[in-house]
């Protein structure tokens, strides 16, 4: 029997709002704010450029997408516009709750300062949740703001985190190239975070392993993984193909520290040969606290729909298994607990009964 999951509730734990910009809104808002160096002119030519450019192998070249849908998004008009229509394809794709994370640093080209692209972003969250219940359709939105992994504004940004978590902002996060760049030059931000009981994720073990995850980890106490794959390196199967959890990775399950994975994503930055071969299963099947998430709708095609369909069709997931990380991400969420419990009392189980 064919499984059908649009109308499955979901929660999104993991997706850049500079990464799930409509194509068409990406080229009225190039012509509207003088954006000149798109490589496209209408919109199923530019959506098809940005998913064959991000299918590179390569983390590096795949962030190198994001310059044409950051280059438009440096007005509040434009800020709001896209965190609008982002939360509208989010709900109308069945997600019930989402943490939508994007890098406030990457915003100031054109002179907004960091607290006026916070609140166009959760301005037009807030329009959209609205739009979003008269249309039937109710969804939960928390803004997740990232510090630049190559850059120096980490402090600065988790102090506006902080400064917003009563509006709007569920937490932190840091993303970009991760070779070269472990997740303790930024200790400092961490620190802070953790003195402020705020919540956290670290991109980590995605472009590079272990030992970026052990320092995500050990080192500056992430809550959760932004894709975490590559802990199955610390996983051996014997010749009778059971498996042998290392120590860190006995960690993170036995911690049931929660992993934000995109499979999409993966294939196409060359992190997982293919869907039917990425780890996501294994892990799930090892009964790791595993989610499953978009990254960057856009620059992948996709939506939560398309990443469990793509599951059901080529790793043999049922709906059993879908609920399973459906639960995981809404239990994972830097929301607080009683309304986390609200979510999979109220929408999540009835949902898929
Ligand atoms: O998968 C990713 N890994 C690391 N960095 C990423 C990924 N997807 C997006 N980013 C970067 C590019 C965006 O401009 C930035 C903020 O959303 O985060
Ligand atoms: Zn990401």
């Amino acid at each position: 029997m064919t499984l059908d999951t649009a109308p499955l509730p979901k929660v999104l734990l993991h997706d850049h709002l500079d990464g799930g910009v409509r194509p068409a809104t990406v080229l009225e808002l190039a012509r509207e704010t003088g954006y000149t160096e798109l490589p496209a002119d209408d919109p199923v030519a530019l959506g098809e450029w940005f998913r064959a450019a991000a299918d590179s192998g390569s983390l590096v070249r795949y962030l190198e997408t994001f310059a044409h849908t950051v280059g438009v998004m440096q007005t509040a008009d434009a800020l709001h516009r896209v965190a609008y229509e982002c939360v509208r394809d989010l709900s109308d794709d069945g997600v019930v709750y989402a943490e939508v994370r994007y890098a406030p640093e990457q915003h100031l080209e054109q002179g907004l300062s960091l607290e006026e692209v916070v609140e166009a972003v959760n301005a037009g969250f807030r329009d959209g949740e609205r739009d979003a219940a008269v249309a039937g359709r109710p969804i939960v939105v928390r803004a997740l703001l990232t510090a630049m992994r190559h850059a120096a504004k980490s402090r600065e940004i988790a102090e506006l985190a902080v400064r917003y978590r009563d509006d709007g902002v569920g937490g932190f996060d840091i993303a970009g190239a991760e070779a070269g760049y472990p997740p303790t030059r930024h200790l400092d931000a961490f620190e802070y975070l953790r003195r402020e009981n705020a919540h956290f994720t670290i991109h980590a073990g995605e472009a590079f392993g272990l030992p970026s995850i052990w320092e995500a980890i050990q080192w500056c106490g992430a809550e959760r993984l932004g894709h975490g794959v590559r802990i199955v390196d610390d996983i051996q199967q014997d010749v009778d193909g059971r498996p042998h959890l290392g120590r860190l990775a006995a960690f993170v399950r036995d911690r049931r520290i929660p992993l934000e994975m995109c499979p999409s994503s993966n294939v196409q930055t060359g992190a997982a040969e293919s869907i039917a071969a990425h780890p996501i299963t294994f892990l799930k099947d090892l009964t790791f606290r595993v989610t499953l998430n978009t990254d960057n709708r856009l620059m992948s095609n996709t939506s939560m729909s398309k990443e469990m369909q793509l599951l059901v069709d080529e790793a043999g997931w049922s709906k059993t298994d879908l609920l399973w990380v459906t639960l995981n991400a809404m239990k994972s969420a830097f929301l607080p607990f009683d309304q986390r419990l609200r979510l999979i009392e109220d929408v999540i189980k009835p949902g898929y009964r």
